[in-house]
């Protein structure tokens, strides 16, 4: 299991770090308070460390002898101290130091905490570095690597577009203006338009003194520009803000598509990617059905033991219903409705996985309180796709479910049923 190590001797400021670090991060954290301590923590559990926060002056170790053994071997470090020496910081970030916190006020001790999280979230973030220069490149990508981030390299936009076809995860791109073949700004605006979905941010390199390439950077799509040469705190600010943001945005968008009591998608989820997904599908001649699922005389559920419970047999409902069609695209689309998009298979294949389901459904036990539990069915319509929209597939799929609901419940009709 992970670990962060913090090290710090004043009595204090390591309470005040305790109290943070179990608000703020879920992993453990190893304290210490001399670098006698700390170095026998780091030897017993060097590979499940992901990084520290490591006061420079320490009762045994008064001149940052602690950060430089351990920046000698190049563990993640967040330094904290005392003093505001600049010649300090710089030649400590030389070193490979991920940051330097002032012991300010609770707010940067905070910082510095914060700083552990990111660095462990920074592991799986992509970022693409794009500049002609090979020194410059490989700069760049120490500096990231330091953070932790996974680095991908081009030495121009074209290359850059196809690291990015294959990567598709790649959420920050940082590029130079001045390479051959296409510029930083063709390079944004290709980004924009190939990966207008996805979402990406991009930061641009402009030299010292050329303005002009810092806003057009800006006006062709980038959202943030740094000049060259560029201070390490700087780089840093820049790249943690912009990842951030990006990272609130995609939290926004995941709530707005997930249901939220079962953690399923959404209906508005089901309508765009089922949409955009049937149409693919019908593009390239792959079968495809839409079922639509309802549980049987919900409201007894509700009504007999309260909506609780009725919210706790929804989950487990939801669970088994992903766990048996996770593969395809699923949503709650409705209070106790769900929606499937049974994709690349033939009508007749697709009913008998819901028809499978429908059976084991029947025979599960969905429990509440205190060990008890109940039974429930479903009905289920079917529509097979020809050249349907996904409204008309929906459509048909609940009058179907209708027809099932009136012939007596627990069961499945489809198309292919009412066609044959
Ligand atoms: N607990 C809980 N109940 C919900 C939720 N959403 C919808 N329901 C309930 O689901 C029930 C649906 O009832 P009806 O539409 O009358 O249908 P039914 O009882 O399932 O009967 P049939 O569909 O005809 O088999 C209602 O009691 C709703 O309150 C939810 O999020 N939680």
């Amino acid at each position: 299991m992970s670990k962060f190590l913090i090290v710090e001797d004043s009595q204090v400021i390591q309470k005040i770090l305790r109290h943070i670090a179990k608000q703020e991060l879920d992993r453990e954290v190893l304290f210490a308070a001399s670098m006698a301590e700390a170095k026998a923590l780091y030897a017993d559990h060097k590979h499940e460390l992901i990084a520290g926060i490591i006061d420079i002056a320490l009762p045994d170790a008064p001149n940052g002898e602690l950060v430089d053994f351990l920046l000698e071997d190049h563990f993640p470090l967040i330094v904290l101290t005392g003093t505001d020496d600049g010649e300090r910081r710089q030649s400590l970030l030389k070193k490979g130091a991920a940051d330097y916190v002032l012991k300010e006020s609770r707010y940067s001790y905070q910082y510095a905490v914060q700083m552990l999280s990111r660095l462990e979230k920074n592991s799986n973030v992509k970022i693409l570095v794009v500049d002609d220069s090979r020194q410059i490149r490989q700069f760049v990508t120490y500096l990231l690597k330091l953070h932790r981030y996974q680095v991908f390299e081009a030495e121009d936009g074209l290359v850059a577009l196809q690291i990015l076809d294959k990567e598709p995860d790649i959420h920050m791109v940082l590029t130079d203006y001045h390479m051959p073949n296409l510029n930083g700004f063709e390079l944004v605006q290709q980004i924009r338009q190939r990966y207008e979905k996805t979402p990406i941010a991009v930061i641009g390199l402009s030299s010292q003194g050329d303005s002009h390439v810092s806003v057009q950077f800006i006006k062709n799509g980038a959202n943030d520009f740094l000049p060259k040469p560029f201070e390490h705190e700087e780089f840093f600010c820049r790249v943690t803000n912009n990842i951030e943001s990006l990272e609130r945005m995609l939290s926004l968008k995941l709530q707005a598509t997930k249901d939220y009591l079962t953690g399923l998608n959404n209906r508005r989820y089901f309508a765009e990617e089922g949409d955009a997904h049937l149409r693919r599908c019908q593009t390239e001649e792959i079968p495809i059905c839409l079922a639509m699922i309802d549980i049987d005389l919900f409201k007894r559920v509700n009504d007999g033991f309260g909506h609780l419970v009725g919210d706790q047999v929804l989950k487990q409902f939801a669970y088994y219903l992903d766990d048996c069609f996770g593969r395809f695209i699923t949503a709650r689309t409705g209070g106790e409705e769900f929606s499937i998009l049974l994709t690349g298979l033939q009508p007749s294949q697709a009913r008998s996985l819901l028809e499978e389901f429908r059976i084991m459904v029947e025979e599960l036990e969905f429990e509440f309180g205190d060990g008890e539990y109940l039974r429930l069915t479903i009905s289920i319509g079917m529509s097979v796709a020809s050249d349907d929209s996904l409204d008309s597939l929906l459509q048909r799929a609940d009058q179907h479910l209708y027809a099932a609901k009136d012939s007596g419940r627990n069961m499945l009709v489809s198309d292919s049923i009412m066609l044959s």
